[in-house]
């Protein structure tokens, strides 16, 4: 939070103390959170509780030094948000498997307010929703399933042809800054999928129409806001936040209404191509409205696209750093991919040694690293023996427990051949806690086309060219200073030059 910002949050502060501090009283002598024994934690200041232990782009890196003092699972206050932080494996456990069901809601933004867009948001809903379950069943059934999955799989594959294409026409022999293409090929992914447009031009610097709207609407998230400290004081939405965000989503959502119209004017038949045919006959079945059509697209490209693009464009980083691994995985594209121009689906499987960059790539990058927070539904859950409340707000540090030193050898290392010989699937939280995806009712739905974009993307480009850095840089210049908005960024966006190596 810079300067400026503590000063408006603290007039606002004083405005609003006397409301909030009455409430804050009442609850804290009316619910159970009042009996708890919370974990320690650091202390905190009266009504602001601990927000300036947490103000930092790091937010990953801060969590984990407090835990170091406090504990792997520690308590804080953030205004009237009690809070418990998560970093073990064991801890991990027993939010995302031991009680899951208690431990699987949400404490909805009040950004996310705006529009409503919450109470048909999958993102937002409550586990217990039957919005929420129908909106999961529409994932598992026809979006992200092993037939939805193969129907789309040419499509994808085109795109990421698109980019190779792209890479020889427009980027051989220069820098070419690699989040933004891959962001690009990312939104062009999951368009493809969606509705079958592409929305991002791969040959042009400029930012797309969609990208300018997802970004601004993820930025008003990021910001500090004062109605989810004191929820008291929400209805005055002091900081704009709310207000701001419906402009925003409002502007997404007129994008996909474009998007519906035109498909509306085109007649398809009756064979539904693709995820918009399918959610459209839903609609027309009345089992969801339009809203929830335009709801569903927006979650899945904000969810879907940025993050995917991040992990690719780390682990790209880290081979740029590492050539010795570079050189390996592309020996043994080789080896299996030869002279074929790109590489096949059924080669993928005999691919294990990058199967491992991208397993490592996600366990030191985790695009969300600090996952999504989770909110206890009711009492009785427990997260190493703490009681948690009602209401408690739920981080899991993912970050830290996936560079636990009492689980990883020498975690800050870029080490794939950790991963090579081990049965570790991202799937399951096992004694390590290798959960890039989360697990339960909140597993990240899109799971399996992260995980095939990330494979497919670095074999392809790894396949078609040599990678070189810019201007005489070394690798061990490449900067992997992170930081954390909603998902982890580079500080200095790396750039790479591709030289073609056939055709
Ligand atoms: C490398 C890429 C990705 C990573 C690391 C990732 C990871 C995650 C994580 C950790 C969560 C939160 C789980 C929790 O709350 O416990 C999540 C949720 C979600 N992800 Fe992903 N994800 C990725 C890509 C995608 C893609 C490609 C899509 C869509 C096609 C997607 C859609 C979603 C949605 C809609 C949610 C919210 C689910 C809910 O609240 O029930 N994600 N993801």
């Amino acid at each position: 939070m810079d300067p400026s910002s503590i000063l408006v949050c603290l007039l606002c502060i004083c405005a609003g103390s006397f409301i909030a501090y009455k409430k804050f009283l009442t609850s804290e002598k009316s619910t159970s959170t009042s009996k708890a024994r919370w974990p320690p934690g650091p202390p905190g200041i009266p009504l602001l509780g601990n927000i300036f232990d947490v103000r930092s782009t790091q937010l990953h890196r801060t969590l984990t030094k407090l835990a170091a003092v406090y504990g792997p699972i520690m308590s804080l206050k953030l205004g009237m948000k009690n809070v418990i932080v998560v970093s073990t494996a064991a801890g991990a456990r027993d939010v995302l498997q031991t009680h899951d069901s208690i431990l699987a809601g949400r404490t909805v933004n009040d950004a996310a307010r705006a529009l409503r867009n919450h109470e048909i948001s999958l993102v937002w809903l409550p586990s217990s929703a039957p919005l929420f379950r129908l909106l999961r069943v529409v994932c598992n059934t026809h979006l992200f399933s092993a037939r939805g999955l193969e129907a789309s799989r040419a499509v994808r594959e085109q795109k990421v042809r698109d980019l190779v294409e792209s890479l020889r026409k427009h980027h051989a022999g220069r820098a070419v800054d690699i989040g933004g293409i891959l962001l690009s090929v990312l939104l062009n992914i999951m368009s493809g999928v969606l509705f079958s447009e592409d929305v991002a031009d791969l040959s042009s610097d400029h930012e797309s129409e969609l990208e300018t709207l997802i970004r601004d609407t993820v930025e008003e998230f990021t910001k500090p806001n004062l109605s989810d400290l004191f929820p008291a004081l929400a209805t005055l939405d002091l900081n704009g936040r709310r207000r701001n965000n419906a402009v925003h989503m409002q502007k997404l959502y007129d994008f996909f209404d474009r998007v519906i119209t035109r498909r509306r004017k085109t007649a398809r038949g009756d064979k539904n191509v693709d995820v918009l045919d399918e959610l459209l006959q839903l609609h027309s079945e009345d089992r969801i409205s339009l809203d929830t059509v335009k709801a569903l697209l927006l979650d899945l490209f904000v969810a879907g696209s940025s993050s995917t693009a991040q992990t690719v464009q780390w682990t790209l980083a880290e081979l740029f750093r590492h050539p010795a691994v570079m050189s390996k995985a592309r020996q043994e594209l080789e080896s299996v991919v030869g002279s074929k121009e790109y590489p096949e689906e059924s080669d993928m499987e005999k691919l294990p040694y990058l199967r491992a960059v991208m397993l490592e790539g996600l366990r030191m990058h985790l695009s969300g690293p600090l996952m999504m927070p989770h909110t206890a539904a009711t009492d009785g859950a427990k997260i190493g023996g703490y009681p948690v409340p009602k209401g408690t707000q739920v981080i899991v540090n993912m970050w830290a427990i996936m560079r636990d030193p009492a689980s990883w050898e020498k975690p800050e290392e870029f080490m794939p051949e950790r991963f090579l010989g081990t049965d570790l699937d991202p799937r399951g939280v096992d004694a390590r806690a290798f959960v890039p995806f989360g697990e339960g009712r909140r597993l990240c739905p899109g799971m399996h086309i992260a995980m095939w974009s990330i494979m497919t993307i670095l074999a392809y480009v790894l396949h078609a060219f040599e990678w070189n850095l810019p201007d005489g840089m070394k690798p061990s210049d490449v900067d992997l200073t992170d930081r954390f908005r909603t998902s982890l960024h580079m500080v200095t966006p790396v750039k790479a030059v591709p030289t073609p190596v056939r055709r």
